[in-house]
């Protein structure tokens, strides 16, 4: 029974080469109907004879401006198979300074297996008319045109019919899981910038080092910043259950070295974001602010440095003579006050995902109100000058020491004079090669005593002045007599 049960199945194998030509000369002369028909019953009897099933991942949606996120999720997934089965394999992603990445090149195949179950992966290639039926006709000339392929790939996933819901279920979430976290650890972030000569994004790999480990502040106020980040970024489903945008703004303001654009840099590495640095400056009007807001990407930062000298948002601002050349030169940003709030509070419920906004600035108190109310700025965090904690943050950061017996002066001069965290920084930093920790602490230490001195002879220089002109009170008010 069991030899005539293999020789029948040695038989079916035989002819399936076979019938396959004949379906394939004859399938040309049957009018497109017939074909239809022909094909479908054709897939059950495949289906019938090998039961199994394909899932396939589109390298895009429904248009190449879509590129499909569940896609480059299974392609860093499969990478590591791809590099040990594949006999072809194909370096995607390369940019400048990021690590290689492998993915098997076209019609190439890999296994995989999870707990047990056995599935294929084949990665497959079709020409793509979505090209030319775009439905975004207008967006040709977007960032995203630059990134098109002109062909479209797929990968197809194919698994035994009796293992249908354990793929479909647990075994997708593993694969979306991990690839999630392999791309995540393996993507640089990117910055991007207005493009001057076309007027859209382009990017720049940031690789700014800074983090909050590193970061030089107040350990409570640092944890309390931490928090907020986080929280905001694992809350999807809180803002929808509260109907709100998912959308969170952090004013920073204080002078100049005290970490504004430092921590803009921890808070993309602490939270993996791309950062969109938005020169307003430079944007023609409304509708380009739009247009270029709307084409940002999720978990991203959009920041505006400087909001204070970006457009005349106080009302009260004189152009310099700088700015005027430049209006002369690139003509005058029409964006307004309130075309700029519409999109801060407004335009993401029509965006996916989430995005974080930073506003710098040195001079808070010109500030319109409405720019920076909570609810739009929701967190305002105030940067001032070193304190003795961040000073140990920068010690340890420099010089690896989180004690030494200059650290009780230091500590003293930091409660009488005011000195920026970029200040100590610079006095910090080994001057030679062969400099140690004791000659930059004394460095430290005499560029404080330093600032002392000078805000003590400002402050005699100000009695002098407040003397002379005590006398020249009385003298009025003698002639008056
Ligand atoms: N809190 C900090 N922790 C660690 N380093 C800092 C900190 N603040 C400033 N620095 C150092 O000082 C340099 C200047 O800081 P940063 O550019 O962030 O200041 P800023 O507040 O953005 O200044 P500006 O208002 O001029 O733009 C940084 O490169 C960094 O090395
Ligand atoms: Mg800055």
């Amino acid at each position: 029974m069991g030899k005539l049960g293999g020789e029948t199945l040695a038989t079916v194998g035989s002819s399936i080469p076979a019938l396959m030509f004949t379906c394939a000369t004859f399938k040309q002369f049957f009018p497109h109907t017939v074909k239809i028909k022909l094909e479908i019953w054709w897939d059950k009897l495949v289906h019938w004879l090998f039961p199994e099933v394909q899932i396939t991942f589109n390298e895009y949606g429904s248009s190449l401006y879509n590129r499909s996120v569940a896609y480059d999720t299974v392609e860093s997934y499969l990478c590591s198979k791809s590099v040990a089965q594949a006999a072809r394999l194909k370096a995607v992603s390369v940019k400048k300074d990021q690590p290689l990445v492998l993915a098997m090149d076209d019609y190439e195949e890999v296994h995989d297996e999870f707990q047990g179950i056995k599935v294929s992966w084949y990665r497959g290639k079709e020409s793509t008319d979505l090209l030319t039926n775009s439905i975004y006709p207008s967006q040709t000339n977007s960032i995203y045109s630059r990134q098109r392929a002109p062909e479209s790939r797929y990968y197809q996933l194919t698994f035994p019919e009796k293992h249908r819901e354990f793929v479909t279920g647990k075994y997708l979430k593993h694969v979306m899981q991990e690839g999630k976290a392999l791309k995540k650890g393996r993507r640089f972030r990117r910055l991007y910038m207005k493009n001057p000569s076309d007027g859209f994004w382009d990017y720049a790999i940031f690789q700014h080092p800074s983090t909050f480990d590193t970061y030089a502040m107040d350990a409570k106020r640092k944890k309390a910043i931490i928090n907020d980040l986080i929280t905001f970024s694992r809350a999807k489903d809180y803002y929808a259950k509260i109907g709100k945008v998912w959308k969170r703004g952090y004013l920073l303001y204080g002078p100049p070295g005290t970490g504004k654009s430092t921590m803009i840099a921890a808070m993309s590495n602490l939270l993996g974001y791309d950062i969109y640095d938005l020169e307003l400056t430079t944007i023609k009007d409304n509708a380009e602010l739009k247009t270029l807001l709307i084409n940002t990407k999720s978990k991203s930062i959009i920041v505006v440095e400087d909001i204070d000298c970006s457009l005349d948002f106080t009302g009260k601002r004189k152009e310099t003579d700088e700015e005027k050349k430049e209006k002369a030169n690139y003509g005058e940003s029409k964006v307004t006050l309130s075309g700029f709030l519409n999109f801060v509070d407004g335009i993401w419920s029509a965006c996916e995902g989430e995005r974080i906004f930073v506003f710098t600035t040195n001079h808070v108190e010109k500030l319109d109100p409405a720019l920076i109310r909570r609810g739009r700025m929701d967190m305002h965090i105030e940067l001032s000058y070193c304190c003795f904690e961040a000073f140990k943050v920068l010690a340890r950061n420099y010089w690896n020491i989180d004690s030494h017996p200059l650290f009780e002066k230091i500590k003293q001069l930091f409660s009488e004079v005011n000195m920026t965290p970029a200040d100590v920084a610079e006095n910090l930093m080994p001057k030679t090669l062969g400099g140690d920790v004791i000659t930059s602490l004394e460095t430290l230490i005499q560029a404080l005593e330093t600032v002392k001195e000078g805000a003590g002879a400002k402050t005699k220089e100000e009695a002098k002045v407040d003397a002379e002109e005590e006398e020249a009170k009385k003298e009025e008010e003698e002639e008056e007599v």
